[in-house]
């Protein structure tokens, strides 16, 4: 990303909004702290962020009779990075609102660079991360791979949505062959199609149970998709702590939804154009899994398996152990890394 120039004034004003808010900031939690003293909040309970504002979260919890509520929180100066997903403790004050004074350990994290290209997470405890592509816009297979390596790289599980099936023709095609290949490899497949009736079964058992991101390709129809799997439009809204929905900035936030038949989804703008920056050669080479038997066989331990002599993975490329198209791959991802870029 280039580096936007600020004239001496904007910088000026900037960091005077940011003095501002981090003062702001301050008193809060210095109230907090006082209320804390004072015993004004009630015991600690559990929670997970459903979305996050600023300082300011949703946490949901499961009130005395049993029902799933959300509740407008601060978290206190020593609470860092809370994000979307997390699991936490929280002090309930005597109206709705609370105070989150712990979080819990991450099964996962979900980074993304920032706008200064520093890497920030966006979501935890995700299972699964959701790769779509769609018969339209037609996918690459170098593409797929690098939304694979990408999501190898985060230790989330990766699946393969092949959507649009209704435009596929009948017997599928060369997608269809394409699929196979990434099935192969012990990558789960699911195709859906929002158009049709019975399209989104399988997706539907997929997400049961776990706690999934969508990403992909614009138009390959993350959001026809999600409407779908959340189909009153209210249980969205509804799904913000009665604070939260007077703020200005849902549209922008990673949000927890809660499918129907249970397992959870996580989304925003943001995580849908999760990439490849910031992966260094080591663990694009990790990320395709295939190549994971023949590591650290090749006869030059520094092999840049290119060209060497006694290369297990060319070995591996020659006898059709490894599809040619993938370490195909894996060379133009390698070298667009090299050229800096995408
Ligand atoms: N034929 C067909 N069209 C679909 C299907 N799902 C989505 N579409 C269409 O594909 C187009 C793009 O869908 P979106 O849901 O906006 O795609 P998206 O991935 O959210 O795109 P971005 O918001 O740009 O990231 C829309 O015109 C949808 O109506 C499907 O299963 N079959
Ligand atoms: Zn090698």
């Amino acid at each position: 990303m280039s580096k936007r120039k600020l004239t001496r004034q904007q910088r000026w004003r900037i960091e005077k909004i940011q003095a501002e808010r981090a003062k702001r900031a301050e008193r809060v939690d210095a109230r907090d702290g006082e209320r804390l003293e004072a015993g004004e909040f009630g015991p600690e309970r559990p929670g997970r962020v459903t979305a996050h504002f600023g300082r300011s979260l949703d946490v949901e919890a499961v009130d005395d009779s049993g029902e799933r509520h959300r509740h407008r929180c601060h978290m206190r100066a020593n609470m860092d990075g809370l994000v979307t997903g997390d699991r936490v403790v929280w002090r309930q004050a005597n109206d709705d609102s609370g105070v989150v004074v712990a979080r819990g350990e991450r099964d996962s994290v979900l980074e993304r660079p920032d706008a200064r290209g520093q890497l920030k997470p966006v979501a935890a405890n995700l299972d699964q991360i959701l790769i779509v592509f769609a018969a339209e816009p037609e996918p690459h297979a170098n593409l797929i791979d690098r939304y694979l390596v990408a999501a190898e790289a985060t230790g989330i599980a990766p699946a393969l949505v092949l959507n649009k099936v209704d435009l596929l023709p009948e017997r599928g095609g060369e997608l269809r062959d394409l699929l196979d290949r990434y099935e192969a490899l012990g990558y789960p497949v699911v195709l859906a199609s929002v158009k049709q009736q019975d399209g989104l079964d399988a997706l539907h058992q997929r997400l049961t149970g776990r706690t999934s991101v969508f990403v992909g390709q614009s138009g390959v129809g993350k959001s026809s998709l999600i409407d779908r799997l959340l189909p009153d439009h209210a249980l969205r809204i509804g799904a913000l702590s009665e604070d939260s929905r007077k703020g200005t900035h849902t549209t922008t936030t990673a949000m927890l939804y809660h499918l129907p038949a249970g397992g959870e989804l996580i989304d925003s703008p943001g995580i849908r154009e999760f990439g490849l920056t910031h992966l260094d050669a080591e663990q694009v080479t990790a990320g395709f899994i295939e190549f994971h038997d023949y590591l650290g066989r090749c006869r030059f331990r520094d092999c840049r398996h290119r060209e060497e002599p006694g290369c297990a993975l060319l070995a591996a490329v020659e006898r059709g152990d490894i599809h040619p198209q993938r370490f195909a791959s894996y060379r133009r991802i390698l070298a667009s890394l090299e050229s800096g870029g995408e």
